[in-house]
């Protein structure tokens, strides 16, 4: 697709509509305790895997540093000089053993400096979901699930390398350099400072350099991000997008995108590429040194052949370790950014709390008591202004009233996915603040009007209602429900494959499933977001016997809009901007003549009028 004409015909309204916030933070100073709180990570592994990679790094370090010198010094300056033909068999018989040991500890190094970076991120990851998951409703209200994932994922990849080969190459990059700088050292002075003139202005160049590598990798990153968010909503909206016809607009923002992306790779790849060439005349540079001082030093007899020899060997292998110690602290700095964004998550606290010696709930009844419950998502709109109502065990009570004036948050305070701004829930005369959060929840089932189904089969997804179910508890469920019909004409019955969201069933098929789920469950407390969708009346009659079924016996919290489920109710709460306006049965409320009575004649004047 041409890109030009692409973005031409894009409409510049729609395409002001792809906002995605700056999740990446560009750059981070150094932070000790950041950087603590991040190793503590390797605490684990501190008995064995640790202990063992350092180990094998630094035999391997070792023989590294002594090789040069047994070639360079023992073998030209006593063995060949000497003419010493059973010593140089016995040095060369050493490097090739140490050479040997060098390669199986290279393995090893490898391998376990590996499994200690991947161990270490899958721990990482295990914390973050783990922690995520626990977190409140007002945490996931806030942010896109294309942030989260992104944070999950991203981030702990980005700390991988770390893990991987940073924080182990820098101790072997430290003994190497010690080793070599010290090495050269004792064996001349004059020369080591005359190759060394050459570090700081290297160091200087690399340093700058090395940074605009990074700030241009940063920014493909960042664009990367754009994109993922972007190919996330895209993905998600995709039946909207084609519905509305807005294919163009999505495909001209995808490419600007995906433009912009490849144009900050190839950027960062032509910094990238002209690091190397750097290092290597400045290599060619401190050759060139040692050779021609080196050279001057052998005339003067200051040092031996043997001694030149090794300290080119040395030369060569000095330019390593400075090189990755500097693409280290990229990696340090880039790391303290995604740290920074993984402990932000881990120190969020859920806003839902549990107290430390709160109560197990048992033997529920299902007497359900709001006093003066008021209660705000934000600071600037109340949603409910002091909701007094008591539901006693067994009861079937509907929310109605307009839409945004408070129903499903009564549910979500019930379940405590939120907690009153002030005032109390109780649930069989406790606070449900003193209550554990799992034996409120286990007590409580949630039927919502857009039912989620997981990828899965037909019996897995019931069986989330209680994991601990057996295939034919499952099954009498969904016989009980009525679901059992439609599940046998599917292809493969409960074994077939549903996939995320379920849309290979109907809105009518999914809602059978959420209630065969529910009553699986066999929650004392019943909380039932009605769908709104129209359905024929075959599947109504369905739905209905479905939930009569459902409701039997337990307490029952049902947002209403079909007539007949609010008709059957033996309370009726009608709520207007966040108070109860109105509260009956149907009769009373009916005689009444009030907004309910508007309500019902509304709606049945819609019934009539199809
Ligand atoms: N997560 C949220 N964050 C901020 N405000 C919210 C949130 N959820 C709901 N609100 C606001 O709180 C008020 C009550 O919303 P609620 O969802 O309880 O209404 P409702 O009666 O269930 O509406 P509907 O029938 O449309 O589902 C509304 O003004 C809504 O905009």
């Amino acid at each position: 697709m041409d890109t030009s004409n692409a973005k031409r015909r894009a409409n510049p309204n729609v395409m002001n509509r792809f906002r995605y916030s700056q999740e990446q933070v560009i750059e981070k100073p150094f932070n000790w305790k950041q950087m603590a709180r991040l190793l503590a990570y390797l605490k684990p592994y501190s008995k064995k895997l640790l202990p063992k990679s350092i180990i094998v790094v630094l035999i391997t370090t070792i023989i590294r540093l002594a090789i040069p010198l047994i070639i360079g010094y023992l073998v030209l300056e006593h063995a060949i000089v000497e003419k010493n033909t059973s010593l140089l068999i016995i040095l060369i018989s050493i490097v090739a053993a140490l050479y040997f040991i060098s390669y199986i500890g290279n393995y090893y190094r490898i391998r376990w400096t590996n499994e200690l970076g991947q161990n270490v991120i899958y721990d990482l990851r295990k914390d973050l979901f783990t922690h995520v998951q626990s977190l409140s409703h007002n945490f996931f209200d806030k942010r896109s699930a294309g942030s989260i994932l992104v944070r999950i994922m991203n981030d702990t990849n980005s700390l991988q390398e770390l893990f991987t080969n940073g924080v182990i190459n820098i101790l072997m990059d430290i003994v190497l350099l010690i080793g070599i700088i010290g090495i050269m050292f004792s064996l001349s002075p004059p020369l080591t400072l005359a190759v060394m003139v050459i570090l700081p202005i290297m160091f200087l160049i690399t340093t700058k350099l090395r940074r605009n590598i990074r700030r241009s990798w940063q920014s493909v990153r960042t664009v990367q991000a754009k994109l993922n968010s972007h190919l996330n909503e895209s993905l998600q909206g995709i039946r909207i997008t084609q519905s509305f016809t807005q294919e163009q607009e999505n495909m001209a923002f995808f490419d600007g995108v995906n433009t912009d992306t490849l144009d900050s790779f190839n950027d960062a790849i032509k910094k990238n590429a002209m690091f190397r060439p750097f290092v290597e005349i400045t290599n060619a540079i401190g050759t060139v040194i040692l050779i021609w001082f080196g050279a001057h030093l052998l005339q003067t007899q200051d040092i031996t052949l043997g001694v030149f020899v090794s300290f080119a060997f040395y030369l060569g292998m000095f330019w390593e370790p400075i090189s990755r110690l500097g693409q280290i602290y990229n990696q340090l700095l880039m790391a303290m950014a995604s740290s920074e964004r993984i402990f932000e998550y881990l120190d969020e606290q859920p806003l839902v709390g549990e107290k430390e010696d709160a109560l197990e709930l048992s033997d529920v009844k299902g007497h359900i008591k709001f006093e003066d419950v008021v209660f705000s998502y934000d600071e600037k709109r109340t949603a409910l202004k002091g909701i007094n109502l008591e539901i006693q065990p067994g009861e079937t009570i509907a929310l109605v009233g307009h839409t945004g004036s408070g129903k499903t948050t009564i549910a979500n305070l019930i379940s405590r996915f939120y907690d009153a701004t002030s005032g109390n829930v109780l649930i069989d005369g406790y606070n449900i603040k003193d209550i554990t959060l799992k034996s409120l929840r286990k007590n409580i089932s949630i039927v919502l009007q857009d039912t989620f189904i997981f990828s899965g089969t037909i019996i897995e997804n019931i069986r989330f209602g209680r994991p601990d179910a057996t295939d034919e508890e499952v099954k009498a469920a969904a016989t009980a429900i009525g679901a059992d019909t439609f599940i046998q004409k599917l292809p493969n019955g409960y074994d077939t494959e549903v996939e995320e969201r379920g849309n290979i069933l109907s809105v009518g098929e999914r809602q059978l499933l959420s209630f065969a789920r529910a009553l699986l469950a066999d929650p004392k407390i019943l909380i039932l977001d009605e769908a709104t969708a129209s359905i024929d009346t075959e599947s109504e009659v369905k739905i209905q016997t479905a939930l009569k079924q459902l409701l039997k016996g337990r307490t029952s919290i049902i947002i209403a809009h079909r007539l007949s489920t609010i008709r059957d109710s033996d309370q009726i709460f009608v709520l207007d901007h966040g108070n109860i306006i109105e509260q009956g049965n149907h009769e009373q409320l009916m005689s009444h003549h009030g907004e309910y009575y508007k309500l019902v004649s509304a709606q049945f004047q819609m019934l009539n009028a199809m």
